[in-house]
């Protein structure tokens, strides 16, 4: 890559060279220049010492449902980096880029932002990292999103954290959640929750037919007879059930790839272990 933009602008430098002699400095000449300072830029950014593909888990949840406080935690316990897609939305929207208009309205109205560019935001945060450990949340809400993903990005999520969460406690959430969001409005909320029983579930229902999924709830308890369905838990006891998940992958050496045992070897030796 790195050979390739030095070539670009050694081509861009003599062309203008033999250019000046005969005319003023042509606007493609200009174009061309900002084309590869872009390219520079990209490239300068982009994590070139990533031999492997990163380790990505989508968290899916409808409004509320405590996608980006669980994601806070696993962070500081796990490591991972953490991509809000609806912040990267909203940070176009506040840093005044020319989609930031679209961007604003399309949230307001609780609709979905079209698939090439959130994925391009997500891919840019992925590819400036050093990480190679990834939350993305709130990503893909649509059947649409999650194909635009993997057609571009070439590759499928390692696994899918969704938030099982009663939509009467996600609207409560939502409502006093005080973080000054123009969607956080019993009418956005509202269209919000369609958009998510449409078009998040069928995302939710493909990878968990891929055997992808963990879904996180709090278990039910019984008492005699009785099967108590707890409506939510706290954050900690939410928790307490993604802990758990990702404990299991750091045992299946998933999360620390530098040190991973294949799959086989692993089954293999448990098969043994449990035949004696
Ligand atoms: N287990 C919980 N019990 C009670 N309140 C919670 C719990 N988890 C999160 N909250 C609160 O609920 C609100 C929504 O949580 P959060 O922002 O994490 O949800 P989200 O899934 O990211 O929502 P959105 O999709 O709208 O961004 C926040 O004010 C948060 O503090
Ligand atoms: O992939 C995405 C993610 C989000 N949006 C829009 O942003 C808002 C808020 O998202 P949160 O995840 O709740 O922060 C969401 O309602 C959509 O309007 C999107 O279009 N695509
Ligand atoms: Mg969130």
């Amino acid at each position: 890559m790195w050979r390739r933009v030095a070539r670009l602008s050694s081509l861009i430098r003599s062309s203008k060279a033999s250019l000046s002699n005969q005319i003023q400095p042509a606007n493609g000449l200009q174009i061309l220049e900002a084309f590869s300072t872009e390219i520079q830029k990209s490239a300068k950014g982009r994590n070139h010492h990533r031999k492997k593909p990163p380790f990505i888990t989508f968290v899916l949840g409808g409004p509320g449902s405590g996608k980006g406080t669980q994601c806070l935690k696993i962070v500081e316990t796990f490591g991972f980096t953490h991509l809000s897609a609806g912040d990267l939305l909203r940070k176009e929207i506040s840093s005044n880029s020319e989609n930031g208009a679209m961007i604003l309205e399309t949230i307001r109205e609780g609709n979905i932002v079209p698939s090439e560019l959130t994925v391009k935001l997500i891919q840019r945060e992925v590819e400036s990292s050093e990480n190679d450990k990834f939350l993305i949340d709130g990503f893909p809400r649509t059947e649409e999103n999650r194909q635009t993903y993997e057609r571009v990005v070439g590759a499928e999520p390692n696994i899918v954290l969704f938030f099982d969460c009663p939509e009467e406690e996600m609207v409560k959430r939502v409502l006093s959640r005080n973080q000054g969001r123009i969607d956080d409005n019993i009418d956005t909320v509202k269209k919000r929750l369609e958009v998510f029983n449409a078009l998040n579930r069928p995302v939710i229902n493909y990878y968990s037919g891929k055997g992808k999924l963990y879904k996180v709830f709090i278990q039910p308890t019984i008492q005699g007879s009785i099967v108590m369905i707890p409506a939510v838990g706290t954050e900690d006891e939410i928790f307490t059930r993604v802990r758990k998940i990702f404990t299991s992958l750091e045992v299946l050496s998933m999360l620390s790839p530098q040190f991973s045992i294949p799959i086989g070897v692993i089954l293999f030796t448990l098969t043994n272990l449990l035949r004696r």
